[in-house]
C-alpha cells in the first residue's frame, strides 16, 4: 500500500483572479517557437512517454457540466492561474501536438486569437491523446496558467473528461471554425477507417468510423461497421465500447454468432464471465461447430469453475510468469468473504464461513496491474492505468470509485456520463491509488530468494482486497504470482469475523508505528497490540526503545555471519535483551508480540548457531518464535510446533522470520539428537512458508 497524501479537498479551494496577460502572443509567434520543439520531439515510439501524476495540493474537480450549458468565452478573456467555473473555449487545432508528460498544442478561437493548450492523461487509446491538427475541441471549465516566463501562458487541462472533441458537424463550433466535414460520405469515412486499421492507428480508425455511422442512415450499411469498431475497440481494451458496438450490430439473422462471440470477449475482458458465458452460448448454439467459439467458451467455463470453486494450479500458474506475462487468465475466488460495515474501520472484509488457518481466504486478479515492476514508475504507471481504465471503460468506475478515498471531496458525479463520457476526476483516481493499491513482487516465492534483486515491486489494484482493514497481529497473509493476489489465513477464522492483513511489515516501535498509520492512511490502529501497548507508560516506552538502540548499536544493525562472535560480545547482548524482556509488562504483553525482543533473540541466534551452541539456538530461536506472539513452552518441555498456528489465540504476527526460527530450531534439534522434534519444526516451517509464499513450496528456495 503506498503513501498517502494530503488533500485540501474541493470545498476549500479557492478561485484567484488573476490578472489579464500582459500582451498575448500572435498565432504566429507561438507557432515558430512550437515548430522548434516538435523538431526536437523524439518520436521513437519505444520512449516511454512520462505521466504528468497530479499534486493534491492543487486538487481541483472535474467539469460535471455538459458543453451545452457553459458560456463560451474567446481566448482573450481567460485570467492566469484561474479556473473559469461556468465557462468554456472552442478552439481549433493549428499545429500538430508535441508529446511528452501531455500533448501541447497551438490553437485559436473564432476570433483568431491564438494560445498553448496542454492536455494530459488521456489514454493512448483516445484520439485526444494527441490532436490531429485541424480538429475542433471543447475545453470545460478551463484553468489557464502561466509557465514561469513573462508571456508563456497555457490552458492546462488535467481531467481527461474536461475536453471534448467535437464532430466537425457540430452545431455548437462557431462558424469560423467550421470547416464542414473532411469526407463527404458515409463510404468514404469507412474506406478511411480501413486505411487507419491497416495502419494500426486503432484510435483514428474508431473516430473514422464513428463519423461512418453517423452520416449514414442504412441499417445494412451500419451492421457491418458496428461489426469493425467492436473489433478495433477489442484490440484497444475498450470492452464496453466493443461489447456496445458488438450488441449493436445484431440483425437478427444467422450471421448473429459474430455479434455474440464478440460481445462475450468483450464481457471477458472486463472479467464479467458470467455475462461472457451467457453471450459465448447463444455464439455457440447459431454456430455450434465453430472452433474459435468453442474455444471462449471453454476457457470462460474455466473462469467460473476457479471463481465458484478456488481451484488453482499455483506451481503451473509461477512456471507460466515472463517478463512479459504477469497478467494470469484466472477468475477470482471470492465466496469465502464478504465486504460489510465494521465497527471500527469504516467497511472491512468478513468470513462467510469457518476458514481454517492456511487455506485459502480468497484469490484475487488484479483490477488493474500495469508490468512495471521499476519502482520509479510504479505508481505513475497504475495512477495512467486507473485514468485510462475509467475512460475507457467506465462499467469499471463504480467498483474503483467506491473505493476508500481518504478526506478527498467527491462531487458525486464522477464516472457518470456527461457529453458522452465519463467524469473522470484524476485528482480523486488518485487519492483512491494512493489508499488502496499494493506493492507486488512478480512472485512472492522468488522474492523470499536472498539472491533475488531488491525492490523490484509492481504498484496494482485489487478491489477487493482493497477492503481488508489493517492489523499489527492480522489473520491473513497476503502473496503474489503474477496479477494474482493470495490470502491466506494465518489462525482459524470463525464465520463472521472480520479478516485482517497488515498494510505494512509491523515496525517494533509503537510510536513509529503510530506514526506511519497516521500519517499515510489517517488511523489510529485499534488492534490488540496497539490498543494494550497504549497502556505502557512512556517511561517503559522509553526504556525498551533505548535498550534496543544499544543492541542495534552494538551489531551495527547487521546479523551474524559466519565470522565467530566473541564471547564476550554474545554475554552483553544477551544481558541487554534480558533487560528487555524485562522491561515487557507481562499483563500488557501476556499472548501478545514482543516486537522490541526480535531483533536481539534473532542475533543471538544466529550468534550461538556460529559457535554450534545447539541448546542455546533452541533456547533463543524459541524467543523468537514466542516474541511473534506464539504459544511456545519453556525450552525443556517437549511440544508440537506443528499446532502452534492454531493453538496461540488471536495475537499472533506471522512473517517470514517465523519459517526461519523454526529452520534453526528444527537444525539446532536435529544435532542434538531430537530428530522427531526437527521433524515436527520442519513441517510447521513448511506450513508458514505455504501462508508466506501462497502455496506449498520447497524451504531451501530461502537458501538461494
Ligand atoms: C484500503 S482502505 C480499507 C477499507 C476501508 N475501511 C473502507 O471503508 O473502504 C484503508 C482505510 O481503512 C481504514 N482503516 C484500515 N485499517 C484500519 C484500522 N486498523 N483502524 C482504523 N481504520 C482503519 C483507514 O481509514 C484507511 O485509510
Amino acid at each position: 500500500m503506498a503513501v498517502a497524501v494530503a488533500s485540501p479537498g474541493v470545498a476549500s479551494f479557492r478561485e484567484p483572479a488573476g490578472p489579464t496577460p500582459p500582451r498575448r502572443l500572435t498565432k504566429e509567434e507561438l507557432v515558430k517557437t512550437h515548430s522548434t520543439h516538435l523538431k526536437k520531439q523524439d518520436s521513437s515510439p519505444n520512449t516511454p512517454r512520462p505521466v504528468k501524476q497530479p499534486i493534491m495540493s492543487e486538487a481541483y474537480p472535474a467539469s460535471t457540466k455538459s458543453i451545452r450549458e457553459l458560456d463560451i468565452i474567446p481566448l482573450t478573456e481567460l485570467r492566469p492561474e484561474t479556473h473559469h467555473w461556468g465557462k468554456a473555449i472552442i478552439v481549433k487545432a493549428a499545429s500538430q501536438p508535441f508529446l511528452g508528460a501531455g500533448a501541447v498544442s497551438i490553437v485559436e478561437d473564432e476570433f483568431g486569437n491564438a494560445d498553448k493548450l496542454a492536455i494530459y492523461n488521456q489514454a493512448d487509446s483516445s484520439i485526444l491523446s494527441g490532436v490531429p491538427e485541424g480538429c475542433v475541441v471543447a475545453v470545460k471549465e478551463p484553468y489557464y496558467k502561466n509557465n514561469g516566463a513573462d508571456e508563456d501562458f497555457m490552458i492546462c487541462v488535467d481531467h481527461p473528461s474536461d475536453v471534448i472533441l467535437l464532430r466537425f458537424t457540430d452545431p455548437i463550433i462557431p462558424e469560423p471554425l467550421r470547416l464542414g466535414p473532411l469526407l463527404q460520405t458515409a463510404e468514404d469515412w469507412k474506406n478511411a477507417a480501413d486505411r487507419a486499421f491497416l495502419e494500426k492507428d486503432f484510435p483514428t480508425a474508431v473516430f473514422c468510423y464513428t463519423e461512418a455511422l453517423e452520416t449514414s442512415d442504412d441499417a445494412s450499411f451500419k451492421g457491418p461497421i458496428y461489426t469493425k469498431r467492436a473489433g478495433t475497440n477489442l484490440i484497444l481494451g475498450r470492452y464496453d465500447a466493443a461489447k456496445a458496438d458488438a450488441m449493436a450490430s445484431i440483425t437478427g439473422g444467422p450471421q448473429d454468432w459474430k455479434a455474440y462471440y464478440n460481445a462475450g470477449r468483450a464481457a471477458y475482458g472486463l472479467c464479467d464471465y458470467a455475462e461472457s458465458n451467457r453471450l459465448l452460448t447463444k455464439a455457440l448454439e447459431l454456430n455450434p461447430t465453430n472452433a474459435s467459439i468453442q474455444k471462449e467458451h471453454a476457457r470462460c467455463h474455466d473462469r467460473l469453475r476457479e471463481e465458484e470453486k478456488g481451484d488453482y494450479d499455483f506451481p503451473t500458474m509461477l512456471a507460466s510468469l515472463g517478463p512479459h506475462s504477469v497478467h494470469l487468465d484466472r477468475g477470482s475466488f471470492l465466496r469465502n468473504t464478504r465486504i460489510a460495515e465494521s465497527p471500527h474501520h469504516g467497511r472491512g472484509l468478513f468470513a462467510t464461513r469457518d476458514i481454517k488457518a492456511g487455506e485459502v481466504v480468497f484469490v484475487e486478479k488484479a483490477t488493474l496491474l500495469p508490468n512495471q515492476y521499476d519502482p520509479s514508475r510504479a505508481s505513475a504507471a497504475l495512477y495512467a492505468l486507473m485514468v485510462r481504465q475509467l475512460c475507457d471503460n467506465p462499467s469499471l468506475a463504480r467498483p474503483v470509485l467506491n473505493l476508500y478515498g481518504g478526506t478527498y471531496e467527491r462531487s458525486g458525479k464522477e464516472g457518470t456520463i456527461v457529453d458522452g463520457i465519463p467524469v473522470v476526476d484524476v485528482f480523486l483516481v488518485e487519492a483512491i491509488r494512493n489508499k488502496n493499491c499494493f506493492s507486488a513482487p512478480r512472485s512472492t516465492l522468488e522474492d523470499t530468494r536472498p539472491s533475488s534483486p531488491e525492490g523490484r515491486q509492481a504498484t496494482g489494484l485489487w478491489v477487493h482486497a482493497s477492503y481488508l482493514n489493517h492489523s499489527c497481529v492480522a489473520n491473513t497473509m497476503r502473496s503474489f504470482i503474477g496479477d494474482m493476489f493470495i490470502s491466506r489465513a494465518t489462525r482459524d477464522i470463525k464465520e463472521g469475523e472480520e479478516i485482517f492483513q497488515q498494510y505494512v511489515p509491523v515496525k517494533s516501535l509503537p510510536d513509529v508505528r503510530k506514526k506511519q498509520f497516521r500519517d499515510w492512511w489517517g488511523f489510529e490502529c485499534g488492534c490488540a497490540l496497539c490498543t494494550r501497548e497504549r497502556r505502557s507508560p512512556e517511561a517503559m516506552l522509553a526504556k525498551r526503545r533505548d535498550l534496543l538502540a544499544a543492541v542495534e548499536k552494538l551489531c551495527n544493525k547487521q546479523m551474524p555471519g559466519r565470522e565467530l562472535i566473541p564471547d564476550a560480545k554474545i554475554r552483553q547482548v544477551d544481558r541487554l535483551a534480558k533487560q528487555l524482556e524485562e522491561a515487557h509488562e507481562q499483563d500488557v504483553y501476556d499472548g501478545l508480540p514482543r516486537l522490541t525482543l526480535i531483533y536481539p533473540c534473532n542475533w543471538l541466534v544466529g550468534a550461538h548457531r556460529g559457535r554450534k551452541n545447539h541448546g542455546k539456538v533452541v533456547k533463543y530461536a524459541l524467543k523468537v518464535i514466542r516474541n511473534f506472539g506464539f504459544k511456545v513452552p519453556d525450552e525443556s518441555e517437549l511440544w508440537d510446533p506443528r499446532e502452534m498456528y492454531t493453538n496461540s489465540g488471536n495475537g499472533t504476527l506471522m512473517t517470514v522470520h517465523v519459517v526461519a526460527a523454526l529452520r534453526r530450531l528444527a537444525e539446532a534439534y536435529e544435532a542434538l539428537g531430537h530428530k522427531e522434534m526437527a521433524e515436527r519444526c520442519i513441517e510447521a516451517a513448511e506450513f508458514g512458508y505455504l501462508l508466506v509464499t501462497g502455496f506449498k513450496n520447497d524451504l531451501t528456495t530461502l537458501d538461494k
